[in-house]
This record gives structure tokens, C-alpha cells and sequence, in this order.
């Protein structure tokens, strides 16, 4: 089955996706349409409606009052549509990766993973809720000094209202539902603004949750630019909670939105600082892994290779014959690098080759550029005064900086403005745990490359890498309020009997 066909065909018209409100598909009233170009050919691919902010308006309008009624479902009765909705994502993979293929170029296994994947999020979200939602504390008064035991007090936990989520490019439908089936589970209601390149792979997603009968009004998807429409939506008075993550833009949102919860997932210069005793297969095999999957474009990515000038030759050879093997074409043909998402980012690759150039880094490939295919590159000899040391690319070019010292790896980690992961390669478990507490990152690995994954694991950045933590237990988390109710008992609780 292909994209907008089957289950799918009401989402398009005319050859443009319809956007999402109040239980149905709309065409927008502005006439207008964003167009989405296919990454590998530079040609239009999907054209998506370009929203108004009255149809913004409506959307939350409606959703504060489904989120009303929603929050008073059973839990187990949202449990189960978010099962229902899981199961038909995973049932309908196919078109969605599709969507993935075409829009952000991603390798066709890769993309069929991220859709399974999100099924599996959306499952373990569901369980994950009925379980920690059940849950609240009780405490009683007399453990304050001056108290007796004439207070019990009940908390438990309240959904926060309407929750704007806004995902990026590189993982539309994973990062989309990391942040809808928390908030569902816990009684909100989510407004989704996909991200251009993207939005019909989550509008496809969308699509999903519709048919497993979700209330009227309760799940919306607003398309357009996030430069047009982005502020409108993050500083809406309606909005209660803003779960972002993508570059920059993060902290430009954070400082215009209201009193709201913000969980911020931003960019990263992930670390590798590979020691002289380490298993350096193990090492080239995970930067090679971590440095150049979806051609870079992640945020957990390895950004720069930090390793011992004594074991650096030996690393240096081993990862340039991994990414002599590595296929470089069409994400439908399932090879390892394909074009980057846009001919802007190309643009902004190249720039950071070419100070490196200037700069003096040894090039271990000749840097090769075919409209927005860029053949992998390992930089060599990197020094601090080159951009490429600091910037992120988000493409498939990797730095390597050889030190003389752990703690000048640990120094070059932690002067980054960026904090989000890190990795260290060594056979002295003592030795990873200390770099462990010294690099202050929000994850460090230990043996293998950063990722988010499992999604269940807690995520966050530190310093322009973020604001809370990911992961489905702590989004759960931050999607709620603490409510109590107190008991106040005419007499101490123990004085009867
Ligand atoms: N820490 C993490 O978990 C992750 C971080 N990232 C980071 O994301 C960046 C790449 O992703 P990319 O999609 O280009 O990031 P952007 O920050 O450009 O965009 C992210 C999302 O924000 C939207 N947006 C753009 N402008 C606004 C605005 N003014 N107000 C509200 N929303 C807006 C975009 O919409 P539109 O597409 O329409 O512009 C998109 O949906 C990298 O820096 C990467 O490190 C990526 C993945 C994971
Ligand atoms: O953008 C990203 O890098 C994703 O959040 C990473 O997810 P992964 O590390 O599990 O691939």
C-alpha cells in the first residue's frame, strides 16, 4: 500500500495533505500550501495545507474542552486507545516509512525501524501510565515538628491541560509520538506541529490515532512553517505545556512562552574520547556507527572523536576502512548515507569543511558533494580554532582532535556550549565511571555510541542541549501536575480505641 491510499486516501486532496482538527481532515481557508521537496532529488514531493491562526485558535479551543472530558476517561480506557493506535501504526509501516523516504531521505530500513519502534513507544507508554498514574503518595502530618497526626494528605496526579508538541526532521513520527501518547495517557490533549520536512509522515501517524477512535477535538495537527506559525503557537494563552525538540529555535521558544512546563530536547556535541586501552575495533566500529548513521543526522550523533595520540593512528585507520565500505546513494535502495534533508544544510556542511580546509585538518576522503549527497569524511588533526571542533554539523562529516591527556578530553566536553551526550572507550571500568561524573553531559555511554534509545531510557541535555528529561517515564511525569487533598481530622488520627 502506498502513502495516501488505503486508510490514508481521506488525508489528501488534490494531490495536498489536509490538516487535522476537531475529529476530522480540513483543507486550510488560506488557499495556501508549504511544499515539502524530496531530499535525494531536490523536486516537490507533498504539498501540506499552511494553516491560519484561526484554525489554530480552533484547534485548541477544541481542545481544551475534549481535554475536559478526556481527563475523566479511565485510565485503562486510554490505555487501550493508545494500544489500538500502536497497533495500527504497526500495521500500517509501510506507507508510513514511505513518507520518511521521500520527505527526509531516510534509509529504507531505518525507516520502516522508526515506525515499529513508535508502535512499541506508544505500548510501553500505555502500560507505563496505567501503572505510575495509579499511583500518589500519602503522608501524614505528625513528621512535621509541631504537628500531631490531624492531617493525611493525598496527592495524586493531574493532567496539565493542552500540550503543544512540536518534533523535527530527522525522526517525524518517533520524536511526534514520544510526546503524544505521554500526554494522552495522562489526560491531555496534544496539539502537533510537525516539523516541514516531515509533516506527512506525521500526518500519516495522526491518522492513525484517528481511526483508533480518539475523542472529537483531542489530538489536532497544525501544518505550515514553523517560522510563520511557530510563535503563534508557542506563546498561545491556550497552550499549557510545550514539548520541543529540535536546534536553536528551543531556546528562542523558551524565552517567549508563557508560565508553562517546557521539555526541551536541543542540539548536541556528542564527545567520543576513546583512552589508550581501549578496545580500539570496538571504538572505530562505534564511531563509524554513531558518527555517520542516518548521514550524521542525530542529535545523539558522535560530533567529535577526542582520542590518545598513541592509539590515534591505529583508530584513525580502522574507521576509515569501515567508511570505505559504507554505501552512499538512495535511502530506497537502503544505503548507509543519503542526501541531507535540505540543500541549506549542504550549504552549512560545506562551509564547515571548508574553514577546516583552510585550517590545516588532514582530509582522510576527498570531500565530495553531489547536489545534497555528501560522501562520508573523517577530519583529522582538528584543533580547537576550527569551527567543525564546536559546530554540529548534522551531516556525515566527523572531526577527530588527538590529545595528549584524558583531561584534555574531558576539557574540550565540557567547554561546549552543547551537553547532551557522551561516550568513553575503555577496558578500566574504575577509570569510564570517574570520565563518567567529570563530563557533564546529560547521558554518558560507556563501551558504545550515545543514543536515545531505548526509549524508555531517561534523555535529557544539559546546558543549550535542553531543559527536564525525556524518556517515557519522565515525560509522563512532566505532562502532570501534583494535586493534593488533605484530610483534616477534628482529633489525632490514633486517639480512639
Ligand atoms: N536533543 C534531541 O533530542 C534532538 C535534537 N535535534 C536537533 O534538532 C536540529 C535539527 O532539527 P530541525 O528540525 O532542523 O530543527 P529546528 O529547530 O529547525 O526545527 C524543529 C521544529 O521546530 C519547528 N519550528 C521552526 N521555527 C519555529 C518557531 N519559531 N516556533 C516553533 N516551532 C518552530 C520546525 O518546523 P519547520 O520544519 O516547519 O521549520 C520543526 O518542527 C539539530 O540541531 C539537532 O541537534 C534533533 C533531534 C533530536
Ligand atoms: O535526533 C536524535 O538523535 C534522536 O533523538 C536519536 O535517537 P537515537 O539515538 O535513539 O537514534
Amino acid at each position: 500500500m502506498a502513502a495516501g491510499t488505503g486508510p490514508f486516501e481521506e488525508i489528501i486532496d488534490g494531490g495536498v495533505y489536509k490538516y487535522y482538527a476537531d475529529g476530522e481532515w480540513r483543507t486550510s481557508s488560506s488557499g495556501k500550501s508549504v511544499t515539502i521537496y524530496n531530499p535525494s532529488t531536490r523536486e516537490a514531493q507533498y504539498k501540506v495545507q499552511a494553516c491560519t491562526q484561526e484554525e489554530v485558535n480552533k484547534a485548541i479551543d477544541s481542545a481544551k474542552a475534549a481535554q475536559k472530558l478526556w481527563a475523566k476517561v479511565p485510565l485503562w480506557k486510554r490505555a487501550e486507545a493508545l494500544h489500538k493506535a500502536a497497533a495500527l501504526l504497526k500495521e500500517l509501516k509501510d506507507p508510513i516509512a514511505e513518507c520518511l523516504v521521500k520527505e527526509i531521505a531516510k534509509p529504507a530500513k531505518d525507516a520502516v525501524s522508526e515506525v515499529v519502534r513508535s508502535g512499541d513507544l506508544i505500548s510501553y507508554t500505555a502500560e507505563e501510565g496505567v501503572r505510575i498514574l495509579a499511583e500518589g503518595k500519602f503522608l501524614v502530618s505528625d513528621s512535621f515538628p509541631g504537628n500531631d497526626r490531624t492531617k493525611l494528605c493525598l496527592t495524586s496526579k493531574i493532567p496539565l491541560g493542552v500540550v503543544l508538541a512540536i518534533p523535527p526532521f530527522n525522526y517525524p513520527v518517533n520524536l511526534a509520538v514520544s510526546k503524544i501518547a505521554p500526554a494522552l495517557i495522562a489526560g491531555n490533549a496534544i496539539v502537533l506541529k510537525p516539523p516541514t520536512q516531515g509533516a506527512v509522515a506525521g500526518l500519516h501517524t495522526v491518522q492513525c490515532f484517528h481511526r483508533a477512535g480518539f475523542p472529537k477535538g483531542l489530538i489536532s495537527c497544525i501544518t505550515g512553517k514553523g517560522s510563520e506559525i511557530g510563535d503563534f503557537l508557542t506563546m498561545h494563552p491556550g497552550v499549557h505545556c510545550i514539548s520541543f525538540t529540535g536546534g536553536d529555535t528551543g531556546i528562542a521558544i523558551s524565552k517567549k512562552a508563557g508560565m508553562i512546563p517546557l521539555q526541551m530536547e536541543l542540539g548536541g556535541k556528542d564527545a567520543c574520547i576513546v583512552l589508550d586501552d581501549a578496545d580500539i575495533d570496538l571504538a572505530a566500529a562505534n564511531v563509524v556507527k554513531g558518527g555517520f548513521s542516518y548521514s550524521g543526522q542525530r542529535c545523539t550523533a558522535v560530533k567529535v572523536v577526542l582520542v590518545m595520540e598513541s592509539v590515534a593512528d591505529d583508530l584513525v585507520s580502522k574507521v576509515n576502512a569501515k567508511i570505505a565500505k559504507l554505501k552512499v546513494g538512495a535511502p530506497e535502495d537502503d544505503c548507509d548515507i543519503t542526501a541531507v534533508v535540505t540543500e541549506s544544510s549542504a550549504n552549512f556542511i560545506e562551509g564547515l569543511v571548508k574553514d577546516a580546509k583552510e585550517k590545516g585538518a588532514t582530509f582522510c576522503q576527498e570531500y565530495k558533494r553531489e547536489g545534497n549527497l555528501i560522501w562520508p569524511l573523517l577530519l583529522d588533526h582538528v584543533r580547537p580554532d576550527m569551527r567543525i571542533a564546536w559546530e554540529e554539523p548534522f551531516g556525515p562529516i566527523v572531526p577527530v582532535i588527538r590529545i595528549s591527556s584524558v583531561e584534555e578530553g574531558i576539557h574540550h566536553c565540557n567547554a561546549s556550549n552543547f551537553a547532551l551526550q557522551g561516550c568513553v572507550f575503555t577496558r578500566d571500568v574504575n577509570k569510564a565511571m570517574m570520565i563518567s561524573d567529570a563530563m557533564e553531559t546529560g547521558t554518558v555511554q560507556i563501551n558504545s555510541a550515545p543514543a536515545r534509545g531505548p526509549d524508555h531510557f531517561p534523555f535529557q541535555g544539559l546546558r543549550d542541549s535542553g531543559i527536564g528529561s525525556q524518556g517515557v517515564t519522565n515525560s509522563i511525569a512532566m505532562m502532570t501536575k501534583i494535586k493534593t487533598t488533605v484530610i483534616n481530622l477534628p482529633a489525632p488520627s490514633y486517639s480512639m480505641g
